[in-house]
């Protein structure tokens, strides 16, 4: 039966709330290897050229071009060697008309030279060198601000930095870049039945799957990720533990309860703040949620169903989008991508069904092939699916053939 739309949140209203609440995270200079894979704050403009200055892009001779025009084989050319130039030890040499310089890959070419003709062409001599091919003037030679000039605009504002990005900016002499920190996240599992792997199991109890989940996905998202581990159903505990992460968190994750049951700690702790709303969402699975600030910092919290499914989901949904507005990644939420579903999924109209699927491409183009049912405790089928595919509201299914949208999980954006 379709949900009462009173009683429900639909999953667009949900994320627009929280991205419209959580703010970036102030940025502040980062050492280039921290940085990697942040968003950058600030625009960088090279102060320097790149190449700084004319350097030999060959082993070999540093010439000028008139002197070695027309050598061949049978009429090479000799030059006296006047000196040595190597990369990072170069005096500041001049060559004259009729003589050669040895020079080394990337060292400066010498006021006078107009062209580097390489070893391969010459019999490598030391005091003086025979030539066997003449080289253009301009040959073999980086020119100063070929690659990068002074003044450009090398790296914009919100640009994710990845190696190519660091490489630049190193190569321009940036240690340090603007960008935004990453985000601390305190991941908590609540639940008196769990207990941690490599423990024993009780009849009654299992591992703590969650934690791993969770802070595993925060980490990927790019957050620095605290696992605390397992709280017990108890109020007391999970408010203590709450209150204790607090100073180390930029946003935290709870599993587990807030749905309708007895010992639903997570609601019964925070309800009553005021801060944290728990309600249902048109979403399936992870229909029970919860999501506000706690403490003095006003710190975002979120608090996922317990079931794993339904939490990896609510991840996706929900807390990726807050820790990307976080670190000032956009956009926000993880764009679909359009495929052929290959086999039907049914649906209930009322609540958007984000079905474990796997993705792939042929010479037909994308497909994707739903995975396993539909149980929320299928960690199985989760773990053997790379996608999601969403099932819109209003939807009553879906046939094998038809287009649909997919999250593909492990995709950069
Ligand atoms: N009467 C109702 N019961 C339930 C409703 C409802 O609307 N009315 N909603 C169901 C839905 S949907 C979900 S989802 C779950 C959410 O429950 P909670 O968030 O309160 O989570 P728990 O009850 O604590 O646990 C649910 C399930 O997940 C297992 N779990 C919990 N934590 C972990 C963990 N860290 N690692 C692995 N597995 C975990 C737990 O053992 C339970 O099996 O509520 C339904 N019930
Ligand atoms: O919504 Mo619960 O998240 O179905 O399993």
């Amino acid at each position: 039966m379709p949900e009462a739309p009173s009683d429900v949140t639909s999953v667009d209203e949900l994320v627009s709330r929280i991205v419209s609440s959580v703010s970036p995270l102030a940025d502040f200079p980062l050492p280039l290897m921290e940085a990697f894979g942040m968003a950058i704050a600030e625009d960088v403009v090279a102060e320097v050229a790149l190449p700084s200055f004319d350097n030999s892009a060959m082993d070999g001779y540093a010439v000028r071009a008139a002197d070695v025009a027309g050598a061949t084989a049978d009429a090479p050319v000799r030059l006296p060697v006047v000196g040595e130039i190597s990369a990072g030890r170069a005096a500041h040499l001049a060559l004259s008309p009729g003589t050669a310089v040895k020079i080394m890959t990337g060292a400066p070419v010498p006021a006078g030279a107009d062209t580097v003709v390489p070893y391969e062409w010459t019999d490598r001599g030391v005091a003086t060198v025979r030539i066997e091919r003449g080289a253009d003037a301009g040959a073999n030679i980086r020119r100063a601000g070929e690659a990068v000039q002074a003044g450009d605009l090398v790296v914009e504002h919100g640009t994710v930095l990845g190696p190519r990005h660091l490489g630049l900016l190193a190569s321009i002499g940036r240690a340090t870049v603007r960008s935004r920190p990453r985000p601390r996240v305190v991941v908590i599992s609540t639940g008196s039945e769990l207990r941690d792997p490599g423990t024993p199991l009780g009849h009654d109890s299992i591992y703590d799957g969650n934690s791993y989940l969770l802070a595993a996905a925060a980490r990927q998202a790019g957050a620095t990720a605290y696992r605390v581990g397992i709280v017990p159903d108890d109020v007391r505990s999970f408010t203590e533990a709450l209150s204790d992460q607090l100073v180390r968190a930029d946003l935290v994750i709870t599993s587990g309860g807030v749905s309708e049951g007895d010992y639903d700690v997570v609601k019964e702790a925070l309800g009553g703040l005021g801060t944290v709303w728990f309600g249902k969402v048109a979403m399936q699975p992870g229909r029970p949620q919860g999501f506000g600030v706690v403490g003095e910092d006003e710190v975002p919290i979120f608090t996922l169903p317990g079931n794993p499914v339904s939490a990896y989901v609510s991840f996706e949904t929900f807390v990726l989008p807050a820790l990307r507005t976080m670190m000032g990644k956009s956009p926000a939420s993880r764009p679909t991508r359009r495929a052929r579903l290959t086999e039907p999924i049914t649906s209930t109209p009322g609540k958007r069904q984000l079905v474990r699927a796997v993705h792939g491409a042929d010479r037909g183009g994308a497909w994707v092939t739903p995975v396993g049912g539909h149980g929320s405790h299928m960690i199985g089928d989760l773990a053997a699916s790379n996608a999601l595919v969403v099932v819109p509201e209003e939807s009553t299914g879906v046939s094998a053939g038809e287009m649909v949208q997919v999250l593909c999980l492990d995709e950069d954006f």
